[in-house]
C-alpha cells in the first residue's frame, strides 16, 4: 500500500480528462470509481461510462489510462469500465441539467449569446457560413454550440464532417456530438439516411423545443442557429422560444435577392429580435490576374443593410463581404472548414474577422431581467 499521495495524484490527473461529448472532467461526472494502488505501483482504476455502447468508450478508456500511467509513482496501469446504474445516471443528468426540468436552458437570463442566421432565399450560403464561424469562434477558445434548424436543408454535419453521426441519450437527455471543438444538434441526426423531412409546423415547433429543453449544451458561450431559409414556421418558433436571439442577416451581392433577404430580417424583428448584422456572401471572385468577377453582381449587401436600418436607432452594419472561394465549397463538401484547413483563404480570413467581431459583443440587454428592482 502506498500512504495515499500516488492515488491523490491519480485523481487529479483523472480531473483532466474531459468526457467527449459532455466536455467536463469525469471526475466532476461522477464516472471515477475505485482508485487503487499497490506497493510496486500498479494502478487500477474503475471508470463507469453512462450507457451501455457509449460512442465515446474508447477515447475515455485511452485518456484515463494515459492520464493514470503519467500520474506520479505510477508503473502501470489498468482501467476497468463498467456501465453507471440507474440511479447514477439519473443523478448525473440532474446533476447535467442543473435542477432545471424541462425548461428552455437559454432563458433570458441565460449568459448565452445566440445568433440565428437567416436569409431570404435558400442556396446563399447560410450553413457554411454558420458552420465556419462556429468553428472560428471555437478555435479562439470559446465553448460554441450549433443548432442546424435548417429542416429543409440540414447539411450542417456534412460540413463539419460528421455526417450520419447520431447524438447519444441518456434517460432523455441528449449529448450533441462534437466536430472542431462545437456542439452540433441537427434534425438530420434524427431522420435515417437522407430521407426528407415534410413536417408540419406543430412538429416542427416540437422538434426545435426539444432540441432547446433536452440537448445538453452545457454553459457555452455562443449558440448558433441556422434557419432554414425565408420566413416560416421555424424562424417564428425560434423568434418566440428565443426573442432575445440576435439575427445576422445572409445575403448575395444581387441586388435583386436583397427585398428577399430584407424581408428575413424584418420577420425577426417582429418576434423581438434585433438584427445586427448583414453577412453579404458569394461576392467578386478573384482571379489569378488580378481582375475580379463578380458573379452575382454587387450591393446586395449594402441594400439589405440600409433597408433594415431604417428607422432603427442605430444602423444595422455589413459585417463582412465573403468572395466566392472554390476552397470554402470544397471544404464543405470534404467536412474540412476552411477557418481551420486554410485560414489565409480570402473567404476564410473574411469569416474569421466575423467571428473576432461576435467574439468581442458583449451579451445585449435586451429581454433580460436587470438585477435591481425601482421602489
Ligand atoms: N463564398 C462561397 N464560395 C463558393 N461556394 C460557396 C460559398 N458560400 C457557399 N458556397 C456553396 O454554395 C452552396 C450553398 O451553400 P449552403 O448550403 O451553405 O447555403 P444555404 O444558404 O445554407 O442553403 P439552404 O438554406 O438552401 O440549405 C454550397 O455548395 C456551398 O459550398
Amino acid at each position: 500500500m502506498t500512504d495515499g499521495s500516488v492515488e491523490d495524484g491519480i485523481r487529479a490527473a483523472l480531473s483532466r480528462v474531459l468526457d467527449p461529448e459532455i466536455r467536463k472532467p469525469i471526475t466532476e461526472l461522477d464516472m471515477v470509481g475505485g482508485v487503487s494502488v499497490d506497493a510496486a505501483g500498479s494502478a487500477t482504476v474503475g471508470i463507469k461510462l453512462t450507457i451501455v455502447g457509449c460512442p465515446a468508450a474508447d477515447t475515455i478508456e485511452r485518456d484515463v489510462h494515459a492520464a493514470v500511467a503519467s500520474a506520479p509513482g505510477v508503473t502501470s496501469a489498468t482501467v476497468e469500465i463498467s456501465i453507471m446504474t440507474r440511479e447514477e445516471r439519473a443523478a448525473l443528468t440532474e446533476k447535467l441539467h442543473g435542477g432545471r426540468t424541462k425548461t428552455i436552458q437559454f432563458g433570458p437570463d441565460s449568459l448565452t449569446r445566440i445568433y440565428t442566421v437567416s436569409s431570404g432565399k435558400g442556396g446563399v450560403g447560410k450553413s457554411t457560413l454558420t458552420a465556419n464561424l462556429a468553428v472560428a469562434l471555437a478555435a479562439k477558445g470559446l465553448a460554441v454550440g450549433v443548432i442546424d434548424a435548417d429542416v429543409f436543408g440540414f447539411s450542417i454535419p456534412g460540413i463539419l464532417g460528421i455526417a450520419g453521426m447520431k447524438p447519444t441519450q441518456i434517460d432523455g437527455m441528449i449529448l450533441p456530438p462534437v466536430a472542431h471543438g462545437v456542439k452540433v444538434i441537427s434534425i438530420g441526426m434524427f431522420v435515417d439516411g437522407n430521407a426528407a423531412v415534410s413536417w408540419r409546423g406543430p412538429m416542427l415547433h416540437r422538434t426545435i423545443q426539444q432540441f432547446l429543453t433536452d440537448v445538453y449544451f452545457g454553459d457555452i458561450d455562443i449558440l448558433l442557429v441556422d434557419l432554414p431559409p425565408g420566413t416560416g414556421d421555424v424562424a417564428i418558433t425560434i423568434g418566440q422560444l428565443l426573442p432575445h436571439a440576435e439575427v445576422l442577416v445572409v445575403t448575395t451581392p444581387q441586388p435583386a435577392a436583397a427585398e428577399v433577404a430584407e424581408r428575413s430580417g424584418t420577420v425577426a424583428r417582429q418576434t423581438g429580435q434585433k438584427v445586427i448584422g448583414v453577412i453579404e456572401n458569394m461576392a467578386g471572385l478573384a482571379q489569378v490576374d488580378g481582375t475580379v468577377i463578380e458573379l452575382f453582381g454587387t450591393g446586395g449587401g449594402e441594400l439589405v443593410a440600409a433597408r433594415l436600418s431604417q428607422g432603427q436607432d442605430a444602423p444595422v452594419p455589413v459585417l463582412a463581404s465573403i468572395p466566392l472561394s472554390v476552397a470554402l465549397r470544397s471544404g464543405g463538401d470534404s467536412g474540412q472548414p476552411i477557418v481551420l484547413s486554410t485560414p489565409d483563404d480570402a473567404a476564410a480570413a473574411s469569416i474569421i474577422r466575423v467571428a473576432d467581431e461576435l467574439a468581442r459583443r458583449g451579451r445585449g440587454l435586451a429581454g433580460r431581467k436587470l438585477g435591481f428592482t425601482v421602489r
